[in-house]
């Protein structure tokens, strides 16, 4: 797990790094501006130019020592230093003496010449400490960084490229785009929320001997990345005594007369991430046609027509019997009682829930029949469903996805996924994770089904929340990922999540 700290935590982070190691932030510096030449070097061509731009503090000070580093094996170093000289940190002020001792003396901005194909600027004006967008020379220098790019330098960012907000991901007005980013120590969550993640570009996470230890003193709300080995490591272990009980059974409540398709997707999704037994709850008259799609899901007729409403409640108390878990939802024939059911459903049940589609839609009206639930609750909104969650528009949603999420799931104690670019794990506590696999072919009819049997397939073989969902989130990128690599983004189709890379996760994962 990779834990992502917003700026005040990186100083909380840094003063228990001097407290507990004797590090000090000079020797951070240093160890950080080694990191940054070293992959600055890695862009460059052999004999290119590297123009580094130094603004007035702790971020321009990783610039100046990393000039130094480049310019002690060799290279052919320009720096700009942009700001009132008499401004800079006490840091910076003894790397630019430093600097001058290995004969470079930072210029004006017009003073420097232009870098072009095979050169590498690296962006040392403003990282954590920016608070506005950049003005005056600031601005300008920014706007020379983004030229020199489209004229082909290479541009490697000092910890987050400047006129990026780093606590929220969102750049200001002119912003620097670069081809990679040095993290130092820590991620930030605007190297890893849209659009900065894009802003950044390749992210480089640099130790700078801060230890993993200085972050678990640092007070405020918890974001992580979530890694393959995270991953894999919560997957259940199949000991040879095993039998189909012992991986669960999930009741899917899914599916109507006309998305059948959706209620099969969440049933053999569910049965290809190890769910012992599969039963689906459906209207008779979909029923047939569910089972069909997979001689292995088992299914219970639900006797009324129509949309599910409280008539339906004690089928589907008695069908939840003797079950491990519950998802509800997909493709189910909505009406005006849909959410009261579910309501009481969850108030008679303890088995754990999860919630997609129809059924968040069902609940919207009135998320107090959560309140009564006995077992954990997992939503699963794609955007637009969230936005008719929370009342706001699909656009608030997208510009405030890790708030947005915390607030609902630490608000209504649930376990939330927001699914998207980077879907994001909220739980009770708000604790966050962040999802990194998947690609835009897995945008497409369905894919959401395919997560929601992955989830409840996990929940039924007794993961723990929320690791069972970050990981069903990860496993369902990654099998995107897979599948995508044989059939191309564009063709891909929900069922080839599950028939060509669900299969290929595990095995993946079992070697
Ligand atoms: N925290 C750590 O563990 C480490 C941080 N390092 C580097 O330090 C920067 C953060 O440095 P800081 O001095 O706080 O701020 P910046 O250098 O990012 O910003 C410069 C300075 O400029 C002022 N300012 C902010 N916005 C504007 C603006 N729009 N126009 C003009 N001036 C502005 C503000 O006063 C800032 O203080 C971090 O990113 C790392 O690169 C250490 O080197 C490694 C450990
Ligand atoms: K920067």
């Amino acid at each position: 797990m990779l834990r992502v700290l917003t700026a005040a935590q990186m100083r909380q982070a840094e003063q228990a790094a001097e407290a507990r190691h004797g590090m000090p932030s000079a020797l951070l510096m240093e160890n950080a501006g080694r990191g940054l030449a070293d992959v600055a070097r890695s862009f460059a061509n052999p004999g290119g130019r590297f123009v580094v731009v130094c603004g007035p503090g702790n971020n321009g000070g990783d610039g100046l020592v990393a000039a130094r580093f480049l310019q002690e094996r060799g290279a052919r170093v320009s720096v700009v230093m942009v700001g009132d000289a008499a401004k800079l940190t006490p840091e910076s002020r003894r790397n630019v003496e430093a600097l001058k001792g290995f004969g470079v003396t930072p210029r004006g901005l017009a003073e420097v010449d232009a870098p072009g194909r095979g050169d590498v600027v690296v962006d040392a004006l403003f990282g954590t400490g920016l608070s506005r967008a950049p003005a005056g020379a600031f601005a300008d220098a920014v706007v020379a960084i983004r030229g020199w790019r489209a004229a082909g330098a290479k541009v490697v960012a000092a910890d987050v490229p400047s006129g990026l907000q780093s606590d929220s991901g969102a750049p200001f007005s002119p912003c620097v785009e670069a081809d990679a980013t040095v993290a130092f120590g820590f991620l930030k969550p605007g190297q890893v929320l849209e659009p900065g993640a894009t802003l950044c570009g390749h992210v480089h996470r640099v130790d700078i001997g801060m230890g993993g230890e200085s972050s678990k003193e640092v007070s405020g709300p918890e974001l992580f990345v979530v890694e393959e080995s995270d991953a894999r490591r919560t997957l259940p272990v199949r000991k040879a005594d095993s039998h189909k009980g012992t991986f669960g059974h999930v009741l899917v409540v899914a599916g109507g007369r006309g998305k059948t398709g959706a209620a099969a997707l969440v049933a053999k999704s569910a049965l290809r991430s190890g769910a012992g037994l599969v039963t689906v709850a459906a209207r008779s008259d979909a029923l047939d046609s569910i089972q069909a799609h997979s001689a292995e899901i088992m299914g219970i007729p639900l006797e009324a027509t129509g949309p599910l409403g409280l008539g339906d409640l004690d089928a589907l108390v008695a069908a939840a019997e003797g079950k491990d878990a519950l998802v509800i939802g997909p493709g189910i024939p909505r009406g005006d009682e849909t959410g009261a059911l579910i309501g009481e459903l969850l108030a008679r049940v303890e088995i754990p829930a999860v919630l997609d589609a129809d059924a968040l839609n069902a609940v919207a009206t009135d998320l107090s029949v959560l309140r009564r639930a006995k077992g954990p609750v997992v939503m699963t909104p794609h955007p637009g469903e969230m936005a008719r969650l929370t009342g706001k528009s699909t656009k608030e949603v997208q510009a405030h996805r890790l708030d947005v999420a915390r607030q609902f799931s630490t608000g209504l104690k649930v376990t939330l996924v927001l699914k998207g670019d980077r879907t994001l794990t909220s739980d009770p506590d708000g604790r966050v994770y962040l999802n990194t696999t998947g690609n835009p072919g897995m945008a497409t009819g369905g894919s959401g089904d395919v997560l929601s049997g992955i989830c409840g397939a996990f929940l039924a073989q007794s993961l723990p929340v929320p690791a069972a969902l970050w990981t069903a989130v990860y496993a369902h990128g990654l099998a995107g990922d897979l599948a995508a690599a044989k059939r191309g983004q564009l063709g891909l189709v929900a069922g080839d999540i599950v028939e060509q890379g669900l299969c290929e996760v595990w095995l993946r994962w079992e070697r």
